[in-house]
């Protein structure tokens, strides 16, 4: 007998489906079988009124019409069979997993620079179990989906996200979440380096810092790392694609 490591023994009688997403600069073929949605950081801290990056200043307000277009698109996605992974953004109860003064990280996050500031808030910012670094209701993991925890701005840095979508052959990347111009941009940045072929859909991201943020960063993905879409495309996209049964 021998291994079978072929897509179609992955995903049987899947993987010889594909669908094309609009996007640019041009249109993506993709294999919905050979796909996930990767759902970038949408807890409490960075979409939610009281959270970290409401606390420390950033203007949330398009969060909540982001969090409705993620929804809508990962209904789309798990209907046309794709999987979907959530990163989720923090440390240990300690901030151990945050570093000291040694790293750049100590120095650079908003999330310990508040805390710092506000020590009342010491303990409640991107702790895991806080509510703070809960992913925000509308969006709570279903089964099968799969979290992926992850301490710095790039969900590939020293997590389980490579290991998880090899073995899963999956090659095909479409980023959502917070925050365009950081986690987002850093996790499509790594994935390109890695050979995953990363598509944005731009209305279910949100900035932090000025709105040209947006801009750049959806630039910089279309120009040089990958295809951009909007969530109505990618839905009527997957949503033509013939389901399993
Ligand atoms: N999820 C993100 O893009 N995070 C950005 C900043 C932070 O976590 O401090």
């Amino acid at each position: 007998m021998s291994i079978d490591t072929t897509a179609t023994a992955l995903h049987p009688q899947a993987a010889a489906r594909s669908i094309t997403l609009p996007a640019r600069p041009e249109p993506v073929t993709l294999a919905p079988a050979e796909t996930a949605v990767v759902v970038v950081d949408m807890q409490n801290a960075y979409s939610t009124e009281g959270g970290y990056v409401d606390l420390a200043g950033f203007d949330i307000s398009g969060a909540q019409g982001v969090i409705a277009n993620i929804a809508r698109a990962l209904d789309a996605a798990r209907s046309a069979g794709m999987q979907v992974v959530y990163f989720q953004n923090g440390w240990d109860a300690d901030y151990v997993e945050a570093g000291g003064p040694g790293s750049p990280n100590w120095h650079k996050s908003n999330a310990l620079k508040t805390m710092r500031r506000r020590p009342e808030l010491a303990g409640k910012l991107l702790a895991k179990g806080t509510w703070d670094y809960a992913i925000v209701d509308a969006l709570v993991p279903q089964a099968g989906d799969i979290v992926v925890p992850k301490t710095r701005y790039s969900g590939f840095f020293n997590t389980s996200m490579d290991s998880v979508l090899r073995a899963r052959g999956i090659r095909n990347l479409v980023f959502v979440g917070i925050a365009t111009n950081v986690c987002v941009e850093s996790s499509l940045r790594d994935a390109f380096h890695l050979e995953y072929f990363c598509v944005m859909l731009e209305d279910a991201t949100h900035h932090l810092g000025p709105a040209f943020m947006q801009q750049a960063a959806v630039y910089n993905v279309e120009t040089f790392f990958g295809w951009v879409s909007t969530v109505n495309d990618f839905c009527g996209a997957a949503l033509q694609a013939p389901s399993d049964d």
